[in-house]
């Protein structure tokens, strides 16, 4: 049969990135993604502001909910210090087989927990399987549906604290309306919008920056 979207990117990967170099294979996807295939990968424009968020934030421990191939997974891997980590958790297992081995092919794989799951089943384990007091910084990336109900579990959990910062993709396109009225109008979120564009198109979307202001 043929191959998927997800197996030719990753042959993208291999033929074009250099093993060690992330910024090598975040080029390989982007290029693959713009001029190929597109793919739902956060890209390049609203992939330089989570790296510009993720500079600011200087996170030791990011949750990422939604990994696909892994490309925002590097992005954000790349950008850690020693002794960070991300968590990222996929719930289809095509996928996160294809991202372990993009993540590994960067040179990344010592800063990335991948974990194959539900969001909803996963998040009230977080602590007691990771140790994780807090996340520092969330992606949120994964069912547009989820980004509410898997905020309100994060708080519920005591996995948001004062500070920490959540960032979330496709506010606009698919869009998340739920979510953003909630973080928009919460007095315990202090929320901005960056306005940019749906990946690898000319269409808007854009990514809700809410930091969290305690109880
Ligand atoms: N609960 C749970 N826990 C863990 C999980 N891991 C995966 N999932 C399931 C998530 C499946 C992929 C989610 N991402 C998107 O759907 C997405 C779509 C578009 C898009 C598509 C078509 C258009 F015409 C326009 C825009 C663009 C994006 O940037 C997107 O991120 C999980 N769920
Ligand atoms: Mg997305």
């Amino acid at each position: 049969t043929r191959t998927s979207r997800p197996q030719r990117i990753l042959k993208a990967v291999q033929r074009k990135a250099t093993v060690g170099d992330p910024q090598s294979v975040i080029t390989a996807i982007d290029h693959f993604c713009r001029h190929r295939e597109w793919a739902m990968n956060v890209g390049d424009e609203k992939g330089s502001i989570l790296d510009s968020v993720v500079n600011e934030v200087s996170p030791v421990t990011v949750l990422e909910l939604g990994t696909y191939c892994g490309y925002s997974t590097v992005r954000i891997a790349r950008l850690l210090p020693p002794g960070a980590c991300v968590i990222t958790l996929e719930f289809n297992p095509d996928y996160a087989a294809i991202a372990r081995q993009v993540i590994k092919w960067s040179g990344l794989e010592d800063k990335v927990q991948l974990v194959e799951g539900a969001s909803g089943d996963w998040i009230p384990w977080m602590k007691e399987h990771f140790g994780v007091q807090a996340f520092d910084l969330v992606f949120l990336d994964h069912w547009k549906e989820r980004y509410l109900p898997d905020t309100k579990l994060l708080e519920e959990c005591g996995l948001i604290q004062k500070g920490t910062v959540l960032l979330a993709d496709n506010v606009i396109c698919p869009g998340t309306p739920d979510y953003l009225e909630y973080v928009r109008n919460s007095p315990h979120y202090n929320s901005q919008y960056y306005r940019s564009h749906l990946e690898y198109t000319k269409a808007e979307d854009g990514l809700e920056k809410s930091v969290f202001l305690g109880y």
